[in-house]
């Protein structure tokens, strides 16, 4: 019998990736003559992809509802941010997960906002890029999370059946509940609200309980599951 699929989302899930985003939108901020705006600021702009983050960062600077900015430094922001890896880190136990996942033979995907160039630039150095058979990204489809269509499209590149999504934010737990997909919350990432306001099958904080978590699921009882 074919194991479960399992979907991750990326930033705030598998990697910690708000150090260098930070930066990037600081530089860019700064080579347009704005102030820099804290690391707990750009965090809250992380979940929606490159074009809602850079719509937050001008909002937060006094420059929101300029179209022809928006769109200047949302081409800044991409090329700078494109291959910086260096302050990203994957949440502890992460790599031990997937490795042992892929190992015992789960079909692996992630499903993201972020678009693929960096997403495949931050895999590839942390080397896990060759675990996943399916990569949706933010420019993959035309429409990103909160919109069920990118995980359904990962969920049906994986071959449909069992699946489960992995994800961090408010942004997941809706498109996990408008795919039909049970979701599991990761609780150390960037969501905003309680862990008790994100609709979610179970929460967990420590990836060394995930492999526990998967191998347990109750299938037969889960109505959810497609
Ligand atoms: O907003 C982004 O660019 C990415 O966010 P995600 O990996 O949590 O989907």
């Amino acid at each position: 019998m074919t194991l479960p699929a399992l979907i991750f989302d990326l930033d705030g899930t598998l990697i910690d990736s708000v150090p260098d985003i930070h930066a990037a939108s600081n530089e860019v901020l700064a080579e347009n003559g704005f102030a820099p705006l804290t690391l707990m600021q750009v965090r809250g702009f992380i979940g929606r992809g490159v074009p809602h983050l850079v719509h937050c960062l001008l909002e937060a600077s006094g420059a929101g509802g300029d179209e022809v900015l928006q769109a200047r430094i949302t081409a800044e922001f991409s090329a700078r941010y494109e291959g910086a890896v260096g302050l990203t880190a994957l949440f502890p136990g992460v790599r031990e997960a997937l490795t042992a996942f892929r190992a015992a033979g789960h079909p692996l995907a992630i499903c993201t906002n972020k678009p693929l160039a960096p997403t495949s630039a931050v895999l590839r150095h942390f080397e896990i890029e060759p675990l996943f058979a399916t990569i949706i990204g933010g420019d993959s489809l035309p429409a990103r999370k909160p919109d069920p269509a990118p995980l359904l499209k990962a969920h049906q590149m994986l071959g449909g059946g069992r699946a489960l999504y992995v994800g961090d934010s408010e942004v997941d737990a809706e498109t996990a509940q408008r795919a039909g997909l049970p979701f599991l919350l990761f609780t150390e990432g960037y969501r905003k609200a309680p862990v008790s306001a994100l609709p979610h099958a179970i929460a967990f904080s420590d990836f060394a309980m995930l492999p526990g978590i998967v191998a347990h699921w109750p299938w037969q009882a889960d109505l959810a599951s497609p």
